[in-house]
């Protein structure tokens, strides 16, 4: 099923088509901040504001199925947070491959819409806070499974995987992110999953070396 790409989307593939210089900027606070697979000509670690991250979407593709559906990150929206993740810049051809492939990723398979935020680079003394795209997962998308105790969360994610791996290796991989490269940020809701997941599975304790490059 063809999808439109969402306004926002096409607000900023117009914007960056127009002048050629212009580069687009995706964000990732999720799978693509370990895994975006796609061309990028360079990448920021930095946060936005006015939003926590939230394992509150279901995924019946890429980490679940529809009997046991998985848990990955959205948004939501929360006046005093920061979220933080991994700024993409994408150039000339690569915004529409960049675009053409997370529509379907995010967008078709995952139930994520697009929208502009403001992104904070990490050394802000070098760069000022520019526009980006993020793909943010609503509580209108037909996966989307709202708030649930760590501890639950963390027992859907044991049991859950689908075509891109297990929803476990999800949870890992972005826990480790934050730990080696935002080790300033304390980030409760990821770190408590984290932790009620490891005090089921005592063997996941914390990699010595980071999983994560970026
Ligand atoms: N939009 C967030 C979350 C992205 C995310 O985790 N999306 C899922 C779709 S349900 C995905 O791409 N999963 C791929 C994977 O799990 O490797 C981000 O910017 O990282």
């Amino acid at each position: 099923m063809k999808r439109d790409p969402p306004a926002a989307e096409r607000q900023a593939q117009e914007e960056a088509a127009g002048e050629q210089e212009t580069p687009l900027w995706i964000f990732g606070y999720g799978s693509l901040v370990w895994r975006p697979d796609f061309e990028f000509s360079a990448r920021k670690v930095g946060f936005i504001r006015g939003y926590s991250r939230r394992f509150w979407q279901g995924d019946t593709f890429h980490r679940g199925n529809e009997k046991m559906p998985g848990r990955v990150v959205t948004l939501q929206e929360d006046y005093d947070a920061c979220t933080w993740g991994v700024a993409y810049e994408v150039h000339g051809e690569q915004i529409a491959a960049s675009l053409q492939y997370l529509n379907m990723r995010e967008a078709v398979l995952g139930g994520y819409d697009t929208k502009l935020v403001k992104f904070h680079p990490q050394e802000k003394e070098a760069d000022e806070p520019f526009l980006a795209l993020v793909y943010i997962a609503t509580p209108q998308n037909p996966t989307y499974l709202g708030p649930a105790s760590e501890e639950d969360i963390a027992a859907q994610i044991i049991v859950s995987s689908g075509r891109s791996g297990h929803n476990i290796e999800y949870l890992l991989r972005l826990a480790d992110f934050m730990r080696y490269f935002c080790p300033q940020v304390e980030d409760e809701h990821l770190f408590s999953i984290e932790e009620a997941l490891v005090s089921i599975l005592p063997c996941l304790c914390q990699a010595e070396d980071p999983l994560v490059e970026v």
